[in-house]
């Protein structure tokens, strides 16, 4: 069986559903395909479940910070009341009945299954081809990366996804991958009790980051009583029923009730068919250009299409397929100034180029930083006020093309930073500007005078 339509949208995470639902919304007939949640990873297993996880280990340390500061505090965790709101304000106990009615109120004939490319412009679900005059929109996603280590496979590991359904927490957790994932999720259990030993095989934490960014991270970890190894991958895992054991490539043995793997995502283009429209189903992501177009009526959005695994990500580029199937005139993609922040605490954020990153593009590199404890804020805040401002220059250009910003509240900080960056505003305009006193982010304009 076949039926016409305008626009197929293969997948309906974050940016499927986005592309989907404003399709419909401006009169196209558009079929949405989706095999398990609409919404995708970010509202039931990622972003906003970890999200709530951080804000409940937020308060429990904020709490531990009242003594000496504000009176005597004690806190007993408790992780009942985050599983229920993870599972009745977040998921919905992983039902998407709301999501989907949302979007069929949109005007998109929804379908439930696992679809596959079977040629240009014709997608494949449960026998039924859906042939489009406009194009296909390909919104698969990412799922997570579980490496083939020696014995991991059969094992009851976990991945982001149960880590997020857990009604009890373990005593002890080995976490492999010091990435945002581990680093949110190491944190958010370990500040309810959990024994955490966390396992990064780069030199350091956030190893994409500045070199400061990581070192920070696993200072506040260890402070927390964390115990941090990098520098070392795993080599074999065990289960023996009860314990896992995980041997690392310095023949050292870390042990612990469960192990979570949160070693980066991956796209499998095998599985969606794309070798029908030409493209090579062993590559990573689907390559598109800067209108997120793969092919003749094709285009990709969000993780699959390799530019960064963030929602904020696939929503810019779900907006800028809209105007492309839609006919409308936009700006292409400009990928200068994406910001990124991992929600530990204190949150590392960071937009554009490291140092390193800048350094190795060729350009003329200057940077300057600040510690949020000798800002009068970060002064006056005490207790938990670890973090830093560093900005990297074009001194070229005299612009700023990267920055970094950790702090209690180091994700909005960075979003002044972010609107330098991405609008290339003149350093020298920078260093005249006028920061509210007393504000984390006048540490910028300390950072600046070292420009
Ligand atoms: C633990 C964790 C925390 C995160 N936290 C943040 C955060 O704080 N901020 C942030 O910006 N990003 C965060 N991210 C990243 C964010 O979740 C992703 O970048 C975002 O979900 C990507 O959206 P997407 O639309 O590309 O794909 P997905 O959300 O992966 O959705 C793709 C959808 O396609 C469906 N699908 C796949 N194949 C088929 C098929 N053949 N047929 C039908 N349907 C199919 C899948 O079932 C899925 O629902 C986090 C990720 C993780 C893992
Ligand atoms: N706050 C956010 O915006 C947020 C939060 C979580 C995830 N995300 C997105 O999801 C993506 C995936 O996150 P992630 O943390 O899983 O991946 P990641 O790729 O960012 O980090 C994974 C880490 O695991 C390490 N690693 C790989 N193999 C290993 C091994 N065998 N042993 C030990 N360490 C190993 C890597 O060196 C890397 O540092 C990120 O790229 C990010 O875009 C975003």
């Amino acid at each position: 069986m076949s039926e016409q339509v305008d626009v197929v949208v293969l997948g309906l995470g974050v940016g499927g559903e986005h592309v989907a639902g404003t399709l419909a919304e401006n009169g196209l007939n558009v079929v949405g395909i989706e095999g398990r949640l609409v919404g995708g990873e970010c509202p039931y297993y990622a972003c906003v479940p970890t999200k709530m996880i951080v804000r409940a280990a937020d308060l429990l340390a904020e709490t531990r910070r009242v003594d000496g500061m504000a009176g005597h505090a004690e806190v007993t965790p408790d992780w009942a009341p985050v599983a229920a709101r993870i599972r009745d304000e977040a998921t919905d106990d992983w039902n998407d009945q709301v999501a989907v009615d949302r979007l069929v109120g949109k005007g998109v004939t929804f379908v439930r299954g696992w679809g596959r490319l079977a040629g240009p412009g014709r997608v494949e679900v449960d026998g039924t081809v859906y042939e489009a005059n406009r194009g296909v929109v390909i919104g698969t996603g990412s799922a997570p990366f579980v490496p083939p280590i020696d014995g991991i496979e059969g094992t009851p590991y976990w991945t982001n996804r149960d880590a997020v359904q857990v009604k009890e927490l373990p005593e002890s957790m080995i976490v492999l991958g010091g990435g945002p994932v581990g680093l949110e999720l190491t944190q958010g259990f370990a500040r309810f009790g959990v024994r955490v030993t966390i396992v990064e095989m780069a030199e350091r934490l956030l190893h994409n980051e500045e070199p400061e960014s990581g070192e920070l991270a696993a200072r506040i970890l260890e402070s927390e009583g964390v115990d941090v190894r990098v520098g070392s991958g795993a080599r074999s895992v065990r289960h023996d029923g009860e314990r896992f054991t995980v041997t690392l490539a310095d023949g050292s043995d870390v042990s612990a009730e469960r192990l979570l793997v949160a070693v980066g995502r991956y796209c499998d283009l095998g599985a969606i068919g794309v070798d029908a429209v030409g493209l090579d189903p062993s590559a990573k992501f689907v390559e598109v250009d800067d209108h997120l177009r793969a092919g003749d009526g094709l285009w990709a959005v969000g993780d699959v299409a390799g530019h960064g695994a963030f929602t904020h990500m696939a929503m810019y580029q779900g907006d800028i397929v809209i105007r492309d199937v839609l006919g409308q005139d936009g700006p292409a993609a400009d990928y200068r100034a994406l910001p990124r922040v991992t929600f530990m605490d204190p949150e590392i954020g960071g937009v554009g180029l490291t140092e390193a990153q800048a350094r190795d593009a060729g350009l003329a590199v200057r940077t300057g930083s600040t510690q949020v404890p000798s800002t009068s804020r970060g002064w006056i805040h005490k207790a938990g006020n670890d973090g830093f401002i560093k900005l990297v220059a074009d001194t070229d250009q005299g612009v700023l093309v990267g920055a970094t910003s950790a702090g209690p509240t180091g994700g909005e900080v960075l979003g002044a930073l972010a609107v330098a960056v991405h609008g290339r505003v003149p350093v020298e305009q920078l260093k005249h500007m006028i920061y509210a006193y007393p504000t984390i982010h006048r540490g910028i304009g300390d950072a600046l005078r070292e420009l």
